[in-house]
């Protein structure tokens, strides 16, 4: 039964960040298309969102942050490319020039730039977010936070790009802080997945780390207060629905609950 039914309340609407890109990069896509893009997101998150009783809407990079924040009652920051330096002060010199729309894994500004504006509009309507992975990341930007441009450049032994994420059991322990949302999904710790080489590192403003690996390395952040959950893993790659996502949905869910129906007045200010 999802968190929707077991309530008896609307499914909340969660949006899901992506990527945009050109057809043309797909193998077999037809030369037709030209240049011409297509906006994504990982279809496990909408699986798996919709599974814990959300409704998953893609935002594209055209939707208006304030104006669709109305709208959502709960936010999934996605994982995906590097935030470019230029974001968190980091060291612009190392960034190739390459179009993000032919090679969907280079910087996109316009992606980075979306999805800041969106965690930012998102925490100030109390709405709940979760990011995973780069999304975590972009979290502690959002917030001023800065963050580790290449973990095997730093004293730890946390490598894991290598690693394909497609099985829960097979990857590194993740130990929580007592008190925390993250312990209150996953206990003291818990096994995760990752494919990652940066972390957060200086936290932004009110975010706080709530799970490392043994090796130091950032696995969860939190902004006490506010229905703000990072994850380092991929939650949307786990072998069955993760806490981190049934959290959103459920978050979602009682937000619905506690306010009054927006009106649309309210979601169109004139
Ligand atoms: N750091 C790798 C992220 C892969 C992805 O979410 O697309």
């Amino acid at each position: 039964m999802s968190a929707g039914e077991k309530t008896g309340v609307m499914r909340p609407l969660i949006g899901i960040t992506g990527r945009r890109f050109q057809l043309s990069v797909l193998n077999g896509a037809d030369p037709r298309y030209g240049d011409r893009c297509i906006d994504t997101s990982m279809s496990d998150f909408a699986t798996r969102i919709a599974e814990a009783g959300g409704l998953p809407v893609h935002l594209s990079y055209d939707t208006d942050t304030e104006a669709v924040s109305a709208w959502l009652s709960g936010v999934v920051i996605t994982g995906g490319q590097d935030v470019h330096p230029a974001f968190w002060g980091g060291d612009t010199s190392v960034v190739r020039d390459v179009d993000p729309r032919t090679n969907p894994m280079v910087h996109d500004t316009e992606r980075d730039a979306y999805e800041i504006a969106l965690v930012r509009a998102a925490i100030e309507r109390g709405i709940p977010v979760l990011g995973v992975c780069r999304g975590m990341q972009v979290l502690n930007v959002a917030l001023g936070g800065t963050l580790v441009p290449h973990l095997a450049d730093g004293p730890v032994s946390h490598l894991s790009a290598e690693i394909a994420p497609t099985d829960g059991t097979v990857d590194h322990v993740v130990s929580f802080a007592q008190g925390t949302i993250a312990a209150g999904l996953f206990g003291t710790e818990t096994i995760t997945n990752s494919w990652h080489h940066q972390a957060v590192d200086r936290c932004g403003a009110g975010v706080v780390v709530t799970g490392r690996t043994d090796d130091g390395v950032v696995e969860s952040i939190e902004v006490p207060g506010r229905p703000v959950l990072g994850v380092q893993w991929h939650p949307e790659w786990m072998k069955s629905n993760d806490p981190a996502l049934t959290w959103v949905v459920e978050q979602a869910v009682w937000r619905l609950a506690q306010h009054e129906p927006v009106t649309q007045e309210q979601r169109s200010p004139q």
